[in-house]
């Protein structure tokens, strides 16, 4: 069966997933505010298109930290993929090499890195880390991800603690079924022992300097929504600022990442690239975004809901649906490049 639209795929996985599993997806904190509301945002932003412009040769590529996607939709960092498909993180991986884009392993995934990248040779990988307090064991975790191709560090500030999820409390669900575990805390010489995931309050800016002295690589900071954190993120170092408000699923009623954007845009004043994530669901929505100063976007439950409905296959056809809702968007735009686009694009409200 054919699907042509992302909301498709999302009524197709829900139908698949075992009730439990998609309330984990789909859910978010609280009283799922802010996860409505990133979604919605976007459709109060109105487009207004140039016309006449010529733009027939469309180009939509970009390059991030040093890597190449040829389209600036991303794949965000998400948990536990082989609950949607056997093949989980390998399949994801394939299917972001074959639309060239750019992957962001979780550091919960539930496939080992080293694996992901030897299922997925052509892909450009970058690796989601949540700073452990214990600092070696951070540090094993950054050798692996570079050892085994990882190109740029995404390190998640929003997460002190886990966001309060409703839906997971009442379906019980707070642990991954016996035959799965987070393969990339295997802990110890024969990598037997599954450390949890650790979320730690005590994190500061100058953990993100002891990062930055021990790893080359690039480090993006995932969850910045505040301008003045953006400024400190780049007095810090970072290379990039991803802004998100994870999908809603950490502090309840955060503001919608692209009504967040143009303000964090102003404060970091083009020293690093932003990037943004949360409720992109369209080519239009992609538009926005890069209109107001992203420099690409990333999707975080539509992979998932690829995943679940065709496994590598339905990925695939998410990426290349927005790939063509963009360049469509583009085209009508009358631009043609995603360079082009500028604020003066975007009427708010719709
Ligand atoms: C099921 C699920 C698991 C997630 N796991 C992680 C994770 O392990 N690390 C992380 O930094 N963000 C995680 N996120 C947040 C995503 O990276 C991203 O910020 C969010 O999904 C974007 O919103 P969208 O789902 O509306 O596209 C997760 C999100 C979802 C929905
Ligand atoms: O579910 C999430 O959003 C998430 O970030 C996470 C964190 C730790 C383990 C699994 C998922």
């Amino acid at each position: 069966m054919d699907r042509w639209t992302l909301r498709e795929f999302e009524a197709e996985a829900r139908a698949r997933l075992e009730p439990a599993h998609y309330d984990y997806f789909a859910g978010g904190a609280g009283d799922e505010v802010t996860v409505r509301a990133n979604e919605t945002a976007f459709g109060r932003l109105g487009l207004l298109p140039r016309v006449l412009r010529g733009a027939a040769k469309l180009q939509t590529d970009v390059t991030l930290l040093g890597s190449r996607a040829a389209m600036p939709v991303l794949v965000a960092p998400t948990a536990f993929h082989r609950l949607a498909d056997p093949e989980g993180e390998r399949a994801t991986a394939r299917a972001a090499a074959a639309a060239e884009t750019i992957m962001i392993v979780s550091m919960a995934a539930t496939v080992a890195v080293e694996d992901v990248a030897a299922a997925a040779p052509g892909a450009e990988l970058w690796f989601q880390l949540y700073v452990q307090p214990d600092l070696a064991f951070t540090e094993k975790l950054v050798r692996r991800a570079e050892a085994a191709g990882c190109k740029a560090l995404v390190v998640t500030v929003d997460s002190p603690v886990l966001g309060m999820r409703e839906r997971d409390l009442r379906n019980g669900f707070n642990d991954l079924p016996e035959h799965l575990c987070c393969e990339n805390l295997r802990d110890g010489a024969r990598g037997d022992r599954v450390r949890p995931v650790v979320m730690a309050p005590e994190l500061s800016w100058e953990h993100i300097d002891l990062l930055r002295e021990m790893t080359a690589l690039p480090i993006a900071l995932k969850g910045v929504t505040h301008p003045a954190d953006a400024r400190l993120a780049v007095d810090h170092g970072a290379s990039a600022i991803m802004v998100s408000n994870h999908g809603g699923r950490q502090l309840d009623t955060v503001p919608a990442t692209i009504d967040l954007l143009p303000e964090i845009v102003e404060a970091v004043g083009g020293a690093v690239p932003v990037l943004l994530d949360g409720g992109v669901r369209r080519g239009t929505d992609v538009l926005k975004a890069l209109a107001l100063g992203a420099a690409a976007v990333a999707v975080g439950r539509p992979v998932i809901w690829g995943l679940a409905a065709d496994g590598e296959r339905g990925v695939t056809r998410v990426l290349g649906l927005l790939r063509a809702e963009v360049e469509h968007a583009l085209m009508l735009c009358g631009c043609a490049s995603i360079h082009e686009l500028e604020p003066g694009l975007v009427r708010r409200p719709c």
